[in-house]
């Protein structure tokens, strides 16, 4: 293929690393390497990685370089662990070199999740891909910085739903907010929900679960955690 075929895309890169495990969602506990991608189009005030979009308190010429995606990928591949987790900020807002990454990963054999905000739909091509899309729509409280048509895009919802590779995540640091969840499953037709506390320290979110442990059993729902944080609380690259 010609270079105008194929432009030598880049992304901007917050971080990457690896000699982890997989801490949120269905995978939990799952060897991963992570390559946390910049730039994010949500404004959440408990965000934990304000340093991949916040330009007010971050110069992001220094916290977010661009890479090139070739760069990107040899990386990945070198490192031991089969599953890489591709997360933000928010991935899909830098679609075509994500889009490219993917691919990479995906035909070298590589399991690929994408931890997303749920606001910007997949493309055909990226679905094609083959990544999981674990999708964290913002609850009221968590997205309060933001009116509720930012933070859930109903088209958005709707075609990460139809990719039949998504999985639903939700933060929750009251329970009161089961009830949104209930009605955004409800709405959405959502499925493979699971539902953690929210917090960057062991005791918050070990206390977290075990209020929430009773409730989101009798929904049905499954009980996440952040077992990073559990391990290792608030460090930065694990
Ligand atoms: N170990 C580990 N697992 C994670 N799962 C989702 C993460 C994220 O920051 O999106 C994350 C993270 O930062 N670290
Ligand atoms: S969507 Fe995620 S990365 Fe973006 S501001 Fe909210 S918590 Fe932070
Ligand atoms: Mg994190």
């Amino acid at each position: 293929m010609s270079t105008l075929q194929r432009p030598r895309l880049r992304l901007r890169v917050s971080e990457k690393f690896g000699g982890t495990v997989q801490g949120e969602g269905p995978s939990t506990g799952v060897p991963a390497c992570f390559i946390r991608l910049a730039l994010c189009n949500l404004v959440c005030s408990p965000c934990d990685t304000p340093y991949t979009w916040d330009h007010t308190r971050y110069d992001l010429r220094k916290e977010a370089p661009y890479q090139r995606v070739e760069e990107l990928l040899a990386w990945a591949l070198d490192q031991p662990e089969d599953l890489v987790v591709i997360t933000g900020g928010e991935p899909l807002i830098q679609l075509a070199g994500l889009t490219e990454l993917v691919k990479g990963l995906r035909a070298a054999g590589r399991a690929v999740e994408i931890e997303t905000n749920g606001t910007i739909a997949p493309s055909e091509a990226l679905v094609a891909a083959g990544p999981y899309f674990n999708v964290s729509p913002k609850l009221s409280r968590f997205g309060a910085a933001m009116v509720e048509t930012r933070r859930l895009r109903p088209d958005a919802l709707r075609a990460f739903v139809t990719t039949g590779r998504a999985r639903f995540k939700f933060v929750v640091s009251d329970p009161a907010e089961l009830a949104e969840v209930a009605a955004l499953e409800a709405a959405y037709a959502l499925n493979d929900i699971s539902v953690m506390p929210e917090g960057t320290d062991p005791e918050v979110i070990l206390t977290g679960m075990r209020t929430l442990e009773p409730l989101v059993r009798e929904r049905g729902y499954r009980l996440g955690t952040r077992l990073h944080v559990l391990l290792w609380g608030d460090e930065r690259g694990r």
